[in-house]
């Protein structure tokens, strides 16, 4: 039986609220669970079986550790969708449209990462801050260089972080022309990342091919791209229809291309473990192509806003069964907080309704799925994470909604649902008490030893 397999390390007791594909949310109350040694759930039931899964499963009932009363875990929340080489400037430099932007302030500041010690200063810093904000997966852009992109891997594994990391491909850019590579040097490396990252085998960090977008590249180097992702079996990003200007650029650029998408699609960057940043102008011809191929749109409201790019309209793209979950694009994006890409896709989708009535908003309980399960699903990480399914890894984030320092109020009445929702609009790191990754306790930091 299944507790020959594995030994429990840990079990709780308390209340669960995930998401599951006919459920955006499902209260699970007074509930126990129980992570093996592989960091995987092994159980999760009503708390009335204590006694018999203490003996199935042999643990001590002394063992279980109980949730404080408005206690509850949560899964951890799945950034699809952030530039880690672009930390340093968040929350500064909003007042450009896009390219400008890029030009600007972003090529520069991606430019200092060449050196190493300024790439491990910024790369542990977002690694602590996305993970103390509950950010249990994060689908990394690094820089165009390669030892400064492994050392944003190594730095994710060392502190227990899931992450997809790649290094940024471009051999395009008149406007600071150091700050690219050739189209051979784009492909060797992008080789020589792989196979070093993967060579490594962190248990819980891969490497994902990533042109930065089709602009920055020439056909040449997309097809190389396509042809490592598929003769690798891996994960593909970059960015999609995020401004007009951009499009105006990929028709100049790529004029044979019926579309934006099918730039990507011709040069074999479409799979279904392809995951393509904001989207908001893509046709419903378009999120067709989205659907049959499997790719997914990592929808980035706080960017698409601050920089003005424009608004998915996420229940369109819901509809057509086009695979989205959410990002906070640092830093086009002002904030590493999941917490608040879920409130700005809220506030988008209510800004929708303002321009047209007949706009069905997203509900939160919907959003909270997309922040969770969505993620999981459209970085293709569904088998491993993204709720509380038995066979998953245990990724958590434990709420303490009465936290000394809670940025908001509890009152009698609020039940478990009244909570959630409080805390997604509400709350903040003070609340998230401790965070999980594979079972390992990741939040508080371990102390340097
Ligand atoms: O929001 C964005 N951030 C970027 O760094 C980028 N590069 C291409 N397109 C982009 N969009
Ligand atoms: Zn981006």
């Amino acid at each position: 039986m299944a507790s020959d397999k594995v030994q429990i390390a840990q079990v709780y007791r308390g209340t669960f609220v995930h998401s599951t594909q006919n459920a955006p949310l499902e209260i699970l109350e007074d509930r126990i669970l129980g992570v093996g040694t592989d960091g995987k759930i092994s159980f999760i039931e009503p708390a009335e079986k204590t006694d018999s899964l203490s003996a199935i499963w042999r643990f001590q009932i002394s063992e279980v550790q109980q949730l404080g009363p408005s206690e509850f875990f949560m899964p951890g929340l799945i950034d699809t969708h952030i530039h880690a080489a672009q930390y340093c400037f968040m929350g500064t430099a909003l007042d450009l449209p896009l390219l400008q932007w890029l030009e600007t302030y972003t090529f520069p500041e991606e430019y200092k990462f060449r050196n190493l010690d300024y790439s491990e200063n910024v790369y542990t810093k977002v690694v602590e801050r996305t993970l103390s904000n509950g950010t249990t997966t994060a689908c990394y852009f690094a820089s165009i260089y390669t030892d400064s992109s492994l050392l944003l891997g190594e730095i994710a594994a060392k502190f227990g972080q899931r992450a997809l990391v790649g290094k940024v491909c471009m051999d395009v850019n008149d406007s600071l022309k150091v700050y690219r590579e050739t189209t051979e040097q784009s492909r060797e490396e992008t080789d020589r990342f792989i196979n070093e990252l993967l060579r490594r085998n962190y248990p819980l960090v891969k490497p994902i091919v990533t042109p930065r977008f089709a602009p920055s590249c020439t056909s040449d180097l997309l097809r190389q791209l396509g042809e490592i992702a598929e003769n690798n079996d891996l994960h593909v990003q970059s960015h999609i229809s995020e401004t007009k200007d951009e499009m105006s650029l990929v028709e100049t650029m790529f004029p044979e291309s019926q579309s934006y998408t099918d730039v990507y699609l011709e040069h074999g960057l479409l799979t279904s473990k392809t995951v393509m940043a904001h989207g908001c102008h893509l046709t419903d011809d378009e999120l067709v192509i989205f659907r049959d191929t499997g790719a997914s749109i990592a929808h980035c409201p706080n960017s698409n806003i601050s920089l003005c790019s424009g608004m998915l309209d996420v229940r369109n793209v819901l509809n057509k069964k086009v695979k989205l979950g959410l990002g906070t694009d640092v830093a086009g994006g002002c904030s590493v907080s999941m917490l608040d890409a879920i409130r700005r896709t809220m506030e988008t989708s209510k800004a929708l309704k303002i321009n047209n009535p007949q706009h069905e908003c997203l509900r939160i309980d919907e959003v909270f799925r997309l922040a969770t399960l969505g993620g999981s699903q459209a970085l293709s990480l569904d088998k491993e994470t993204g709720n509380f399914e038995v066979g998953k890894d245990f990724d958590a984030l434990r709420i303490d909604p009465t936290a000394s320092e809670s940025p908001f109020d509890v009152f009698s009445g609020d039940d478990i649902e009244i909570i959630l929702e409080k805390f997604l609009y509400l709350g903040d790191d003070r609340n998230i008490r401790e965070v999980f990754v594979a079972g390992r306790r990741v939040v508080p930091f371990a102390e340097p030893v």
